[in-house]
């Protein structure tokens, strides 16, 4: 009989075996320096973090898009704008066909959703764009703002019947979505509503997939009744295109916008109706419906529940690009990282030069992005799951008080996480390419592309910082109900059950004293509790002044941005990504190998965004003295230079196949040097003189006779 060792070491290497099918072995070369010099296996990582049904769905969609030909990475070089939409448009139509997830795949397992999001993302951000808002925003919009009579537009998506866009944004009109001011006003007789937009202000534009390819449009619109009353936005289904020629249908003038600065696989178009007629049915009638007759009727009594309730649909968008603008993170800190870990400039010695990872200032300019990518892809993903358990809520028309609750702390979360994690990757994007030098300014590296797609998400789906406002009127209205109906702080997620210990939280102080005690990354969260507290009680009582000075309520909030409601609701969802990752970190399901670099990753997240409101922490008294400041610089120093040895195997961890990543500077075999200089040597005409030589060599200028004469 084998004894206890020889079956457990049995059981360990066919454990290992069966991680090394899974996930092989890496090329060595330049990187396996800090590849050894990894604290944890990057493997045992990868499968707690992703599980292996992922890791396989994962390599199924890398592989799919690797072997197509027309996913071929350079195939032709400075694609003009119409070639790059027909790519994108082709590749949206071939993912289609590949249908990585059914429906019934995507109901019994929502995250692989979310992982085929990624994926595409990762391979190519207009691609994923252009997909998702036909596929899953038009067809949301449809599904959660009308009924089943809508059911059939949802089917012909599917099919490629039709191409849907979703149209809510006007020339004049963007973030304040109560304004807009296309019409829909209801025709009895023929039981049809015109559609008008009023004058060119009024016309939809910057709308994605409106440019070439869109049949079908979800139109936000004013609702008016035959009496000449209008009740407010409401969503309708238009057909924009014939779907047989792709012609405008008369009465749509419809267009594209051109080159824009990134994104350039989607045609985002302009729509100006005029008097086009659309059958009642077309009303998306979750919010309101029309009878026959012409007699409005909602269930939403509140016209401002209803004005809410009718954009609801943009909160699936928001959860998503919270997820997807952290694969632009994780890209770009991915091809910084394997940079700096083989690129070697100066040395302590004529003879030695150094990875640049090795200097202090590259570990502190990009390591707490690395953390920065794990915490938010954490949180992106529990987020998700959190509107999952929602959208089903609303599929079984769930019409509980912690149904709507929970609706609004989504809300709330959305609005700010998508702010916090666009921000991030594009200040990381931007970082990352510096980092890289000059040869980070190559587009062959990709950094720019990766920035300059990421850059749109600031603003789509709501601008960053006027979204951030919806957070912080969330919280406030928590402050209210805690002094009028003196019920506990308590929401769905519990996402704002510490506000309860109000007083007490805001009676505490900085409470570590050497780094050591830093490295818990609960000493963080509680100055995070702290600084939502006090920034809380800080907008309030600014809220308050602006009006005893006799501001209005619009005035009085606008003045109580900036330092106040802005940073409340930055720091509330910096404090909640960090509050969950640091669960996460602690649980005891997290293995006791892999929990040491995990916790080091958290508390630098928690330590290195904390570190941006220093001022505020001492300002209202949490810090006091030389210590608390010189304790927070210290650890974060402590932890970028510790993380530094596992930085790599981090990277490994999250990143996508060399295909997939498509940046020569940062293949996983690390020959730096071999594959950009392959890679430049195979431009096309690299080595030719200029086609226009003559220019040069024959026809010199005339010096001075262009001179002007005064
Ligand atoms: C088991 C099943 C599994 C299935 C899983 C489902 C998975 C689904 C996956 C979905 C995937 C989607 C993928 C998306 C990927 C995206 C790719 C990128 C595509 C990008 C394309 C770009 C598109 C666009 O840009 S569309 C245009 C976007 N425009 C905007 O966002 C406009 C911004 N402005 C506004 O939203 C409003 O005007 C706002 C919020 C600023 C409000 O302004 P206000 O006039 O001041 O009104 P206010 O008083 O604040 O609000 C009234 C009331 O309503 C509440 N409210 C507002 N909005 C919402 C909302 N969206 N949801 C809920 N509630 C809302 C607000 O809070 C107020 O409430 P109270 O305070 O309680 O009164
Ligand atoms: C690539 C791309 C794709 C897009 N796709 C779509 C689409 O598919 N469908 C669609 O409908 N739309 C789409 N849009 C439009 C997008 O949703 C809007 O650009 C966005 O909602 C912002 O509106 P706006 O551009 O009108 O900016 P504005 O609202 O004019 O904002 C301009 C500036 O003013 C500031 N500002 C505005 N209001 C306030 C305030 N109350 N307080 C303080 N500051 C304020 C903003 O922060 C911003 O900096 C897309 C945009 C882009 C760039």
């Amino acid at each position: 009989m084998a004894s206890v060792s020889t079956t457990s070491a049995k059981r360990d290497s066919h454990e290992q075996n069966h991680l090394d099918l899974l996930l092989p072995d890496l090329p060595k070369g330049p990187l396996s320096m800090y590849r050894e010099k990894a604290s944890f296996c990057w493997k045992q990582l990868a499968l707690f973090l992703d599980g292996e049904d992922v890791i396989r769905f994962k390599k199924t969609i890398f592989t799919a898009l690797e072997n197509d030909p027309l996913f071929a990475r350079n195939s032709e070089e400075h694609l003009s704008l119409e070639r790059c939409r027909e790519l994108t448009f082709l590749r949206c139509k071939r993912i289609m066909e590949y249908d990585f997830i059914t429906m019934d795949e995507a109901m019994a397992q929502p995250l692989k959703l979310l992982v085929l999001f990624s994926c595409l993302a990762m391979y190519d951000m207009s691609l994923v764009v252009k997909y998702l808002l036909n596929c899953q925003v038009f067809t949301n919009a449809v599904a959660s703002t009308g009924s089943e009579r809508h059911s059939a537009f949802v089917e012909q998506v599917r099919s490629m019947e039709i191409f849907g866009c979703f149209a809510l944004t006007e020339l004049s009109h963007g973030s304040d979505a109560k304004h807009m001011k296309t019409k829909a006003t209801y025709d009895a007789d023929a039981k049809e509503f015109i559609l008008n937009s009023p004058d060119f202000e009024a016309a939809n534009v910057g709308v994605g997939n409106m440019g070439k390819t869109a049949t079908h449009a979800v139109v936000y619109a004013q609702l008016c009744t035959p009496d000449g009353k209008c009740h407010g936005l409401h969503a309708f289904v238009v057909q924009i295109r014939d779907p047989k020629t792709l012609m405008s249908m008369p009465g749509v003038m419809v267009g594209d916008m051109g080159l824009k600065l990134g994104l350039n696989g989607v045609d985002n178009g302009f729509a100006i109706f005029h008097n086009l007629r659309i059958p009642k049915e077309n009303l998306l009638n979750h919010t309101g419906d029309i009878t026959p007759t012409g007699n409005y009727t909602s269930s939403f009594k509140d016209p401002k529940q209803r004005f809410g309730a009718s954009l609801g649909s943009l909160a699936s968008g928001r959860v998503s690009i919270t997820n997807v603008v952290v694969c632009n993170l994780k890209l770009a800190i991915c091809i910084a990282i394997r940079f700096s870990a083989t690129r070697r400039q100066f040395g302590p010695r004529d003879d030695e030069e150094i990875p640049v990872l090795e200097y202090q200032m590259q570990q502190w300019r990009l390591i707490p992005y690395l953390a920065a990518a794990y915490a938010l892809d954490h949180f992106s993903k529990s987020l998700f799951m959190n509107f999952v358990e929602f959208h089903v809520g609303l599929l079984f028309k769930d019409k509980s008080a912690r149904q709507a609750e929970l609706g609004r702390e989504i809300h709330a979360l959305s609005c700010a996480s998508k702010p916090l994690a666009s921000w991030t990757a594009q200040h990381g994007a931007q970082e990352c390419r510096e980092a890289c030098g000059g040869h980070g300014f190559l587009a062959m590296n990709r950094l720019g592309e990766i920035r300059n797609d990421n850059d749109p998400n600031c603003t789509y789906e709501g601008d960053n910082n006027v979204l951030l406002q919806q957070t912080s009127n969330y919280l406030l209205s928590w402050v209210t109900v805690k002094h009028e109906d003196k019920v506990p702080i308590e929401s769905p997620l519990g996402s704002v059950n510490f506000l309860e210990r109000f007083d007490d939280i805001l009676g505490q102080r900085f409470p570590a004293s050497t780094v050591k005690d830093c490295m818990d990354s609960s000493v963080a969260l509680a100055a995070y509790q702290w600084l939502v507290c006090y920034l809380l009680r800080e907008s309030y009582k600014k809220l308050q002044k602006e009006k005893e000075n006799g501001s209005s309520d619009f005035e009085a909030r606008n003045n109580s941005q900036v330092y106040y409601c802005r940073s409340l609701a930055l720091a509330f969802i910096e404090c909640t990504v960090l509050q969950r990752y640091h669960e996460y970190t602690q649980d005891s399901s997290t293995p006791s190998n892999l929990q040491p670099v995990l916790k080091r990753l958290c508390a630098l997240y928690g330590l290195w965004s904390l570190s941006k409101y220093m001022a505020v922490l001492y300002q209202g008294g949490y810090c006091a003295g030389e210590q608390p400041g010189r304790v927070i610089q210290h650890t974060i120093l402590d932890l970028c230079g510790t993380l530094k040895d596992d930085a790599v195997a981090l990277v490994d961890v999250i990143v996508p196949p060399d295909f997939i990543l498509n940046s020569p500077i940062a293949r996983a075999d690390g020959e730096l040097y071999k594959n950009l200089w392959t890679t430049m040597l195979q431009g096309s005409k690299v080595l030719e003189r200029p086609s226009w030589w003559a220019e040069f060599c024959a026809n010199k200028p005339n010096i001075g006779s262009l001179r002007p004469k005064l």
